[in-house]
């Protein structure tokens, strides 16, 4: 594909990578656009349709799989994730850099398309601080606190695998990670650096 390299964040359920990409996405507007992803999953207080995600049902989203329309899909904590081809051509036909927010098994499908991203790991500090940031974003109930730990005990061990990812960020101040991520994009994107620089 043609183009500036799409970017793929990835990191356990509550690292910060919503919050860091809002702020990207504000900051940066006219240069990053967001994948919009479908998920079975309801949406949380606040969440807009079509915005946040494309809130869709398992019968739905499984016709749009068996049809061909999705890159990617994962289950992740009970629910249906994936990334459609329309959600990453919708930003790339606006010349944006297309930032897609998945799971690390949607990092390892991805690797196996023809997108070519530049893939970032954000980490929590410790798994501690993660249960912590869960609770307080106070979206989850108990099962699912317990099942996003889980699964962010083994993206905290495979993130550092050779290969994986280009670089993996820890947000343990979001000043120093917001920064972080700046400049790693700025290293990864130079064609884009002029506008980043403003
Ligand atoms: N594979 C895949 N994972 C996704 C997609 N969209 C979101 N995710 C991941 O699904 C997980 C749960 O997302 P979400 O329910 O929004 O919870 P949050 O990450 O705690 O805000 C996160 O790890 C996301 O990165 C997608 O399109 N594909
Ligand atoms: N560096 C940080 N220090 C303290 N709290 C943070 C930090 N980064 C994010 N948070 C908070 O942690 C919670 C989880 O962040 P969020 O961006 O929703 O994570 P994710 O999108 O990775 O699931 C939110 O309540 C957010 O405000």
């Amino acid at each position: 594909m043609s183009g500036p390299r799409p970017v793929v964040i990835s990191g356990p359920s509550g690292a910060g990578k919503s919050t860091l990409l809002k702020k990207l996405l504000k900051d940066y507007k006219g240069v990053f656009g967001f994948s919009v992803s479908h998920t079975t999953r309801d949406p949380r207080p606040g969440e807009v349709d079509g915005k946040d995600y494309h809130f869709t049902n398992r019968k739905a989203m499984q016709e749009d799989i068996d049809k061909g329309e999705f890159i990617e899909t994962d289950e992740f904590s009970g629910n249906l994730y994936g990334t459609s081809k329309s959600a990453v051509q919708d930003v790339r036909a606006k010349g944006l850099i297309c930032i897609l927010d998945v799971d690390i098994a949607g990092v390892r499908h991805i690797k196996e398309t023809n997108l070519d991203p530049i893939y970032i790991s954000i980490q929590p500090p410790s798994i501690e601080v993660l249960e912590e940031r869960l609770r307080g974003r106070a979206t989850e109930t108990e099962e699912k606190i317990q099942s996003r730990l889980e699964e962010a005990r083994t993206d905290m061990e495979e993130c550092n695998e050779p290969g994986l990812f280009d670089i993996v960020i820890v947000n343990s101040d979001l000043d120093e990670a917001y920064e972080k991520l700046q400049s790693v994009l700025k290293e990864f994107e130079k064609n884009v650096i002029s506008v980043m620089s403003r």
